[in-house]
């Protein structure tokens, strides 16, 4: 693997580190992602009906299906990304050049935060922020990929998300498989608004309450096919 003849020379500290950055920028916000889809879904018994039809109907054989043909579980994801996005802050940003924002004077070499959390639910942009309707990005071009300032889950520019694709596809595909395989309810009679949203507040803004659910076996999963399907490379 050590390569000494590039320029950029592959060490065994870069592989280390870059396998660092996946696990450090991959998994929490990930899985706080899932989690508060989940929760969303929880909260509104409609909403969950409706992508646990979409998945249900687009697998085939009982547990194949397409990750890509599930476009209702896209708005899902784009709506929770919204109201909770799992990097509630970018990381500083410093101003090149001098500049006026909403009346102030951005002197260059300052320093600033862009807060994702507060431009998802800015009423300016967008109606109801509050409530989680995925409907809502149906007919809108508005997309997670930098593009959109007022939508920015995975930030923007040259430092954005490296793993935006690899991220989605992890999310898209676990919630898919959650819906796919099990019905879900709250435990000992709780009821959806009972559910508290509260996040936590730091570099990850995750559900400040764990999430218990209970899960209904809905399709049975035979492990092999899952490891199969999980794992090409290791089933030969
Ligand atoms: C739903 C999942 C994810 C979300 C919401 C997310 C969000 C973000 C955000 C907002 C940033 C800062 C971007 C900016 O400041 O403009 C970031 C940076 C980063 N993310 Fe992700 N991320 C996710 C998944 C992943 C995955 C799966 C990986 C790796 C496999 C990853 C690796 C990184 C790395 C290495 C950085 C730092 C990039 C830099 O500083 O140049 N992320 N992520």
């Amino acid at each position: 693997m050590q390569r000494d003849d590039l320029e950029e020379p592959i060490t065994m500290e870069n592989v280390k580190t870059v396998l660092m950055d996946v696990f450090i920028g991959g998994t929490e916000t990930s899985s706080t992602a899932i989690t508060w889809a989940m929760s969303e879904l929880i909260k509104h018994p409609e909403t969950m009906k409706k992508v646990q039809a979409e998945i249900r109907h687009a697998a085939s054989e009982n547990t194949k299906f397409d990750a890509n043909a599930l476009p209702y579980l896209k708005l899902v994801i784009k709506e929770t990304l919204r109201m909770h996005p799992p990097v509630p802050i970018l990381g500083p940003r410093q101003c090149k050049k001098s500049c006026q924002i909403l009346g102030y004077t951005i002197p260059t070499g300052a320093r600033l935060l862009v807060n994702v959390w507060a431009l998802g639910r800015n009423p300016e942009y967008r109606s109801d922020p509050e409530e989680f309707k995925p409907e809502r990005f149906e007919t809108s071009s508005i997309d997670y990929k930098g593009q959109s300032f007022e939508f920015l889950p995975f930030g923007a520019g040259r430092r954005n998300c490296p793993g935006l694709e690899f991220g989605m596809a992890v999310v898209t595909e676990t919630l898919a498989r959650l819906l796919l395989h099990f019905d879900w309810k709250l435990p000992d009679g709780m009821k959806p608004a009972d559910l508290d949203m509260t996040e936590t507040f730091g570099l990850v803004a995750a559900k400040k309450e764990p999430l218990y659910l209970i899960p209904t076996l809905h399709i049975p999963l035979p492990e092999i096919l899952m490891l199969k399907e999980l794992c090409p490379m290791w089933s030969g």
